[in-house]
């Protein structure tokens, strides 16, 4: 099974305005409403993809129940822990450029918490377990850590898309992947990356740090992936951009899904490219069909020999 966990949910509510005037009143042109937040977005596009998955975090308020039906209604499973507090709203407006606002998360009692740890003792060596996204306010600072020691405690592989230092914490605990872009990447560093030379350097960092690969992902540039045996670059297809929101989530669902499939990691490279593009693409998340459509595109390429054995040399 794979489960992703998302701290901090969200209604995703999209708004498109063709003409924005700011400061004046402007009319909706149009609006759609989805169930979001990163794990979710990740459960969404696994399924998609026909792997088990159940999603896990906290839910509550009228927002929580939109997402639980919104969820049910695809049929996708869902072990939420129930908050007091209500669920965030997001709003991602579309105008001339995209915008996002984003909530900043609803209060955790201490009790909630520990309730979704509980939870974790029953995940098995059997298991991955994707943590995504931002943490609400109110939750300890060492959370992810709590998390990562109960998942490794139980012999689960764990992956985690997150920023900063929560993103920092856990590195040691060995993820399978990490995927942050390159704006996460500089802001990890508390760097500039002007050239690709400067985005392999952190990237390698990642590696060193704990990761067992690295995904760096550059949005139409593509991305570059880092191994111990070696650096690649995926290229993304061409094509028109629609909605961005939830790319890098259905970068770690396709990852994730192919590795745990295949063990292969170039081919869940590409899977992870194919889903991240096929979602840029679409109004929503991408669809399965266009997913595999678009993984015949994805053109590897080898940048660079033994990673470890090169950042010895430093
Ligand atoms: N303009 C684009 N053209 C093609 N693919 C894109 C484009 N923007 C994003 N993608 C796809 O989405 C992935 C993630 O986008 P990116 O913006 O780097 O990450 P995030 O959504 O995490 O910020 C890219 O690696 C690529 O596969
Ligand atoms: O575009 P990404 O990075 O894949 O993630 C999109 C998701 O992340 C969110 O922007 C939330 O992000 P945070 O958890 O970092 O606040 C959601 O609104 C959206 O569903």
């Amino acid at each position: 099974m794979i489960y992703t966990i998302t701290l901090n949910p969200s209604i995703d509510y999209v708004v498109q305005v063709n003409q924005l005037n700011l400061g004046e009143l402007n009319k909706m042109d149009n609006e759609m409403m989805f169930a979001g937040g990163k794990g979710i977005n990740v459960s969404r596009v696994l399924h998609e993809l026909a792997y088990d998955t159940t999603a896990l975090g906290f839910l509550g308020g009228f927002t929580g129940d939109f997402i639980v039906e919104a969820l049910r209604e695809k049929s996708i499973q869902t072990k939420f822990t129930p908050i007091q507090g209500a669920t965030r709203i997001n709003i991602k407006l579309k105008a001339d450029s995209e915008t996002e606002v984003n909530g900043r998360g609803p209060g955790i009692l201490p009790a909630e918490a520990d309730s979704l740890l509980h939870q974790l003792e029953h995940v098995t060596n059997h298991d991955t377990v994707i943590i995504s996204g931002s943490t609400p306010p109110s939750l300890p600072n060492d959370f992810h850590k709590q998390l990562a020691d109960q998942i490794a405690a139980n012999g689960a592989s764990f992956v985690i898309d997150t920023t900063g230092e929560a993103l920092k914490s856990v590195l040691g605990y060995r993820p399978l992947v990490v995927k942050p872009n390159k704006e996460e990447l500089a802001e990890l560093f508390g760097v500039t990356l002007r050239h690709q030379d400067d985005v392999i350097y952190y990237g390698k960092q990642l590696l060193d740090l704990g990761a067992r690969h690295a995904i760096v992902s550059m949005a139409g540039e593509g991305a570059l992936l880092f191994t111990e045996e070696g650096i690649y670059h995926g290229q993304t297809p061409r094509g028109q951009v629609k909605n961005s929101v939830g790319a890098g989530d259905s970068m770690i669902a396709g990852f994730t899904g192919k590795f745990k499939e295949t063990a292969d990691v170039t081919e869940a490279f590409r899977m992870s490219l194919a889903a991240g593009s096929a979602t840029a693409f679409a109004d929503d998340l991408a669809k399965a069909e266009d997913i595999f459509q678009l993984q015949e595109k994805i053109a590897i390429t080898r940048i660079s020999g033994k990673v470890k054995e090169e950042n010895h040399e430093h």
